[in-house]
């Protein structure tokens, strides 16, 4: 353009590719949360945006690109076609369908099924290289849809799994502790939502084991109460649906974690789904939640964590409900 010529002296093409692109499927409140915490956080300046409804796509990403000047000048793109999601490192799919009044569990599962046939091919079609980051519910066996759908290697593909109950019940016991999250350690591990499993075990402040100074930890004969912080991760899931009808905030900035530990293969380890035939004696082919060594290739390595009888039977349990559920999906 006239304008351009006189202002510039061409010199090299520019390079388009970031190399740490992010494409998001899914623009609802959890979608562009975690954009917004993945952007706000310098994770990614290359962040592409897929929905099947346009009018909420466009509107989103108009919004977002307005902020690009505090955004480290980030790309942001949208389009309903896959290919602007090529050549992403990672792709994060939150794209689903809410379960109905009084739906049950299989037939919500098999809705989201069919979604993720719409989106898992092609995704892996424009970026063979990435890694898939499933968060749509149930996670666990969506995961596992994810993983058979896209032909990828299971170190590949990952659910956000218990990642965000761990941050909630680690929020709560910094409230009951007066310490920074950060520091006040805690682990949930296996399905994610109602049927988590904490490993009490392993509370622990600065290497002090709780359950060493109070050894009902955990159990019904704890003066303290301590199970309660399991129960209230689930109570304020629901809390939270109640009072704003959605949550979004902490799985956003839970995911955008999980964003930054693949991209900037940190080595961090997290509680995500990934696939456990194999481990602590599951036999099933499922996707739970188990300590994972994240990094720019996925999964590396599970931590194998010393599990009590009544930890171990409750994987197994999970395990065999959600082979149950994967046995009447309809691929
Ligand atoms: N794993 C977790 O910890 C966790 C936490 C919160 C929410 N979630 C799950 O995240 C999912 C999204 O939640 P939400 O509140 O953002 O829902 P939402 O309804 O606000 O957003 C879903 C989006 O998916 C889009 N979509 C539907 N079908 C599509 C398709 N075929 N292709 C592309 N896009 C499609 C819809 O247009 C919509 O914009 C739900 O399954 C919810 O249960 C998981
Ligand atoms: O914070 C949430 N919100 C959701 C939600 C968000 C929009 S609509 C529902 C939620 C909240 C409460 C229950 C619940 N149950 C559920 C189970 C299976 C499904 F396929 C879908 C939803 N889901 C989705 C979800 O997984 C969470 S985390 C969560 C849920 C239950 C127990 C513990 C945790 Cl840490």
């Amino acid at each position: 353009s006239f304008i351009k010529d006189a202002l510039l002296e061409a010199v090299a093409p520019r390079i388009t590719s970031s190399g740490n692109k992010i494409t998001v499927v899914g623009v609802g409140t959890v979608g562009m949360a975690c954009a917004f915490g993945i952007l706000t956080q310098n994770i990614s300046t290359d962040v592409a945006l897929i929905d099947s409804t346009e009018e909420r796509l466009m509107g989103e990403m108009l919004d977002l690109q307005h902020g690009s000047q505090f955004l480290n000048s980030a790309r942001i793109k949208a389009s309903t076609e896959y290919s602007v999601s090529t050549g992403s490192r990672l792709c994060i799919v939150t794209a689903g369908v809410r379960q109905k009044e009084d739906e049950s569990r299989l037939a919500l599962v098999q809705r989201n099924v069919n979604v993720l046939k719409t989106i898992i091919p092609k995704l892996v079609a424009y970026s063979p290289k990435t890694i898939l980051l499933i968060v749509t519910n149930p996670v666990d066996i969506l995961t596992y849809v994810a993983w058979k759908l896209s032909g990828l290697p299971k170190n590949r593909v990952i659910g956000s799994g218990t990642n965000l109950d761990s941050s909630r019940f680690r929020f709560l016991m910094s409230q009951k502790l007066g310490i920074a999250p950060e520091s006040c350690h805690g682990w949930i591990i296996g399905e994610h939502g109602d049927s988590s499993v904490p490993v009490w075990s392993g509370v622990n402040v600065a290497t002090i084991n709780l359950q060493q100074i109070n050894p009902e930890l955990g159990s019904d004969k704890d003066p303290e109460n301590w199970n309660e912080l399991h129960k209230k991760v689930t109570s304020s899931a629901y809390e939270i649906i109640k009072l704003k009808g959605y949550t979004s905030w902490g799985i956003g900035l839970s995911v955008a974690d999980l964003a930054s530990a693949i991209l900037n293969n940190t080595g961090n380890i997290h509680a995500v789904s990934v696939r456990v035939k194999g481990l602590h004696g599951i036999k099933r082919d499922v996707f739970l939640s188990l300590p994972v060594i994240l990094g720019e290739n996925g999964v590396s390595d599970i931590v194998k964590q010393q599990l009590t009888q009544n930890e171990l039977d409750a994987l197994k349990k999970s395990a065999e409900l959600i082979h149950e559920v994967q046995a009447n999906i309809i691929f």
